[in-house]
């Protein structure tokens, strides 16, 4: 009986009851080959936090990885379990084996509170992301939280200055485009100015992420983890937010980018649809320089006509959400929508007049 009164889980942390209902959050730690991911990892597994962390380590020998490490925390002991993947790595057949596989886990081990994946170096954390997601909706045990990028404080520049052949994505920028969180770590190895461009250029990237500076991946777990940055949760936050967003100057020669822009009014959930699947299914629009503009990421808050609440757009690659907030819009508030884009080509000015021609049919006006 004393057991049940001394129970972790009778600290409230977080809103959500921990039942057995209850979703598990995911965490994807990216960043390139070398940055401190590892680190990271076992550093949270050691520090005080009252949770019970399943880790899984994407890293696969080429080929022939059929089994993947697995390390677990339970009440800060730590040990480690093989979790056997049919096929080969989490990330390249995602969809069916990385899922399958944390569900045999949580079946196998009884209920974990939290799930910490490491991708490899050169990963793209946008397919990761992707599965998580799309199967949240599907009734999953495990919903995405967010996307931790770690960076390298020596090398990361460095990393995003490299040239890629045409028409290919520079991995670096890509998991920074992608993350709700920076960490760039081993500022022990560069001086303050060498760590000032770096941050701007983490910044022109991607204008909304948080940006922490670590040594050893030393970090607050309350900045790392229930970070909400897919759900609706983080609405009035991000909201906030997004009123701060400015769009960033390209510091790096065809480089990624934030753009943001705002629109008056309410606008029709179908044209709205039309305009996002042009933009990220179709890239119908194109930049001055006649190349597509390429969404990695996209969040915004939106005013839905015949909706009295805000809805809020998340998109990663070609997935996109619209989800209602619990956040009404109030009588004196403005209606009005405001969007945030991250990737490549693209054009503030040209995007918001084609998202303006999209919406405003005679049908869009209320
Ligand atoms: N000087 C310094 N070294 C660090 C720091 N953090 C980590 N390291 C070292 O950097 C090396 C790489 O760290 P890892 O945590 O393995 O990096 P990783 O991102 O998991 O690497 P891969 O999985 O191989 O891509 C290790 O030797 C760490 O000890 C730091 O803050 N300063
Ligand atoms: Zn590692």
């Amino acid at each position: 009986m004393e057991d049940e009164d001394e129970c972790p889980e009778l600290v409230p942390i977080k809103e959500k009851p921990s039942g057995p209902t209850a979703q598990i959050p995911v965490t994807i730690i990216t960043g390139y080959l070398g940055a401190g991911k590892t680190t990271l990892l076992n550093y949270i597994l050691t520090e005080q936090h009252n949770k019970r962390i399943a880790v899984i380590l994407n890293e696969f020998g080429e080929g022939s990885a059929l089994e993947k490490s697995l390390a677990v925390s339970q009440a800060g002991e730590l040990y480690e379990e093989w979790l056997e993947l049919r096929n080969g790595c989490l990330c390249c057949s995602v969809k069916d084996n990385g899922l399958k596989a944390i569900e045999n886990l949580m079946e196998k081990k009884g209920k974990f509170d939290y799930i910490l994946l490491e991708t490899t170096g050169l990963a793209d954390p946008g397919a990761v992301a992707s599965m998580f997601w799309v199967d949240a909706e599907l009734g999953s045990d495990v919903y995405l939280d967010g996307i931790v990028t770690v960076i390298d404080a020596k090398y990361g520049l460095q990393h995003l200055t490299e040239e890629k052949p045409e028409g290919l994505i520079n991995e670096a920028a890509r998991q920074i485009a992608l993350a709700d969180l920076t960490i760039i770590n081993k500022t022990d190895l560069v001086h303050e100015t060498e760590l000032l461009k770096l941050r701007d250029t983490v910044r022109s990237i991607n204008a909304l992420v948080k940006i922490l500076e670590t040594q050893k991946s030393r970090v607050d777990l309350s900045e790392v983890l229930d970070l909400h940055s897919f759900d609706t949760k983080d609405g009035e936050r991000l909201t906030k937010k997004l009123q701060l967003v400015k769009t960033s100057q390209p510091h790096l020669d065809k480089s990624m980018l934030t753009i943001t822009f705002e629109v008056p009014g309410s606008v029709s959930e179908d044209l709205l649809n039309i305009f996002i699947q042009e933009l990220l299914w179709e890239k119908t629009f194109k930049n001055k320089a006649g190349l597509p503009m390429t969404v990695i990421r996209l969040k915004g808050i939106l005013s839905l006509q015949q909706k009295q609440k805000k809805v809020m757009l998340q998109g990663v690659h070609e997935l996109y959400e619209l989800e209602e907030t619990p956040e009404f819009w109030a009588d004196q508030e403005p209606r009005l929508n405001r969007l945030v884009f991250i990737g490549r080509n693209l054009d503030g000015e040209i995007l918001k007049k084609e998202f303006i021609s999209a919406v405003s049919n005679k049908d869009s006006v209320e």
